[in-house]
Formats: structure tokens, sequence, C-alpha cells
């Protein structure tokens, strides 16, 4: 297959953000998850990846934040090797890195402003936190992000009073509250009703262009994925069997991915 071409070069005429070599990931040893990944990230737009359950998608998101911790392979965020860092060098590298979660995973009894504003949270003192002052900026830049995902009259609210599409909304201002150099997506529409995650999605697309922030995004829906993403990889056992823009995926590969026809 053409198209089975392993993304080594970012679509033309962009610098890459982050550039993935060789990335292994076994939870049992002699068992890889991922086989030798390789991806180059564009330093703007969405890059969705697809593919069936179980087959990598989310380790491989959660290795480059190291929420999973790569077994081998170099995952370099601007030339910065993200793989060995530890400690400090690993917190200030997870706050360049935003992430929005299936299941939200907002702070249910706090309010939406709150939630937004821990955003902040790698960047500010902790006794500023814990006392809730926040520098005048970062109260403002919370209300103009409240303002541009559509919730500025719900600041007060607690999150578990939201909707699910309100709670992700919440999610993209949390995330983009830290000013992150890329933002990962797991499945963030996969909770939501189909108008909603339509809804969500524009959104993420408008803000993360506004902001110039490239997307990572694992998603199950490929129509969606074609809709939003400049890009699609396509994973399948473990490995990137698809690299390409969306107007070049067709049904063989689809095939290739996912296996068989019958669902098609
Ligand atoms: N913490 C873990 N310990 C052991 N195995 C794991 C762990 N997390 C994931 N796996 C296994 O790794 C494989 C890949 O899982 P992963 O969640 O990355 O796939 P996925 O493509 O994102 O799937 P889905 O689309 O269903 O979310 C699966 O076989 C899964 O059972």
């Amino acid at each position: 297959m053409s198209a089975t071409m392993t993304a080594t070069a970012p679509a033309a005429g962009l610098a890459s953000a982050l550039e993935i070599r060789g990335l292994v990931k076994e939870y049992v040893a002699g068992k890889p998850v991922l086989r030798g990944v390789d991806l180059a990230v564009p330093a703007e737009g969405i890059t969705a990846i697809i593919g069936p359950s179980g087959t990598g998608k989310s380790t491989l998101i959660r290795c480059i934040n190291r929420l999973v911790e790569p077994t081998r392979g170099s995952i370099k965020l601007h030339g910065e090797e993200l793989t060995g860092l530890s400690g400090r060098g690993l917190r200030l590298a997870r706050r360049r890195i935003g992430m929005v979660f299936q299941e939200y995973n907002l702070v249910e009894r706090l309010s939406v402003m709150e939630n937004v504003l821990s955003g902040r949270l790698g960047y500010v003192p902790l006794w500023r936190a814990w006392l809730r002052k926040y520098p005048q900026a970062d109260i403002d830049r919370a209300f103009m992000l409240l303002d541009a995902v559509g919730l500025p009259e719900h600041a007060t609210r607690r999150a578990d009073a939201l909707s699910g599409g309100q709670r992700q909304r919440v999610g993209i201002a949390r995330a983009l509250m830290q000013r992150p150099d890329i933002l990962l997506a797991d499945e963030p529409t996969s909770s939501l009703d189909p108008r909603t995650a339509v809804e969500v999605l524009e959104l993420l697309t408008r803000l993360t262009a506004a902001e110039g922030v490239p997307v990572i995004i694992n998603i199950h829906n490929v129509d969606l994925a074609k809709r939003y993403a400049r890009r699609i990889v396509g994973m399948s056992g473990g490995s990137v069997i698809f690299d390409g823009p969306p107007e070049e995926l067709e049904t063989h590969h689809l095939r290739a991915i996912y296996g068989g026809e019958d669902w098609m």
C-alpha cells in the first residue's frame, strides 16, 4: 500500500513541534504494545490518530507526557528530549504539554473558574494556588478563555453542575491556560453526543489555531477525523501503517487499519 508510509516528515513547509523515533512500549516485557513508532508532528494543525481498540493510541499519547513510561525510543518536543526527564525537568516539560481527557478530569467540587485556573498550577507558586491568589494576568486570561469556549456566565458554578459538553469546554480552556507548546486530546469526544462532539471539535480547532498550538487527537470517529484533522495517522497492531492527509485515506487503508470490511 503506497501510504503504508511511516511518518518521518511533517507536512511540507512546516517545522515539526514533536519528533518521535523508534518508540517502543512494553507493559509486559517482550510484549510490545508500541512497536517502534516514528512520528513527526507539525507545529500547527490537528493530527488525528485512528485505529482499532487496543492498538496503542492512548499509550502513544500518554508516552508523550510520560503518564506512561516509554520502554525505548526518543520523543523530542521542540528539540528537547523528554524520555530521560525526571523531577523538576519533567515538571517543566509537562507544563508545556496540555491534555484534554475523554472523561474531562475536572475537579468536580471546584468552580469552573478554579478548574480553568488550575491550568496554571505548574507556573504559580503552590502557596498562591492554595490561597487561590492567582496573578491578575492569569485571572484575566481565564475569563478570556471562558468567554472563548462560550461559558462566560458559568465561572462560579461548580464543575459537577455542568453538562458533558460544557465540561469538555472547561477542559479545553484549562489546557490552554497552560499556554502549551502542544495539546494532547485523548478521545475528547467519545463521551459526547454527536452534535456536541462536533461543537467541541469546532471549538478545539478554532481555539488551537488562534493560539498557534498543534494538537494530537485520538479519535474513533473516522469521519470526524477526516473533517477536522490536517493529517491522519492510522495505527494497527502498535505500528503506524498510514500517515497522510485526510483526502488520501482510502477504503483500502481503512481495511488495513481496522481489518475486514463488514463494518464499512
Ligand atoms: N497500564 C497498562 N498495563 C498493562 N497493559 C496495558 C495498560 N494500558 C494499556 N494496556 C494494554 O495496551 C494495549 C493498548 O492499549 P491502549 O489503551 O493504548 O489502546 P487504544 O488504541 O488507545 O485503545 P482504545 O481505542 O480502546 O482506547 C491494550 O492491549 C491494553 O490492554
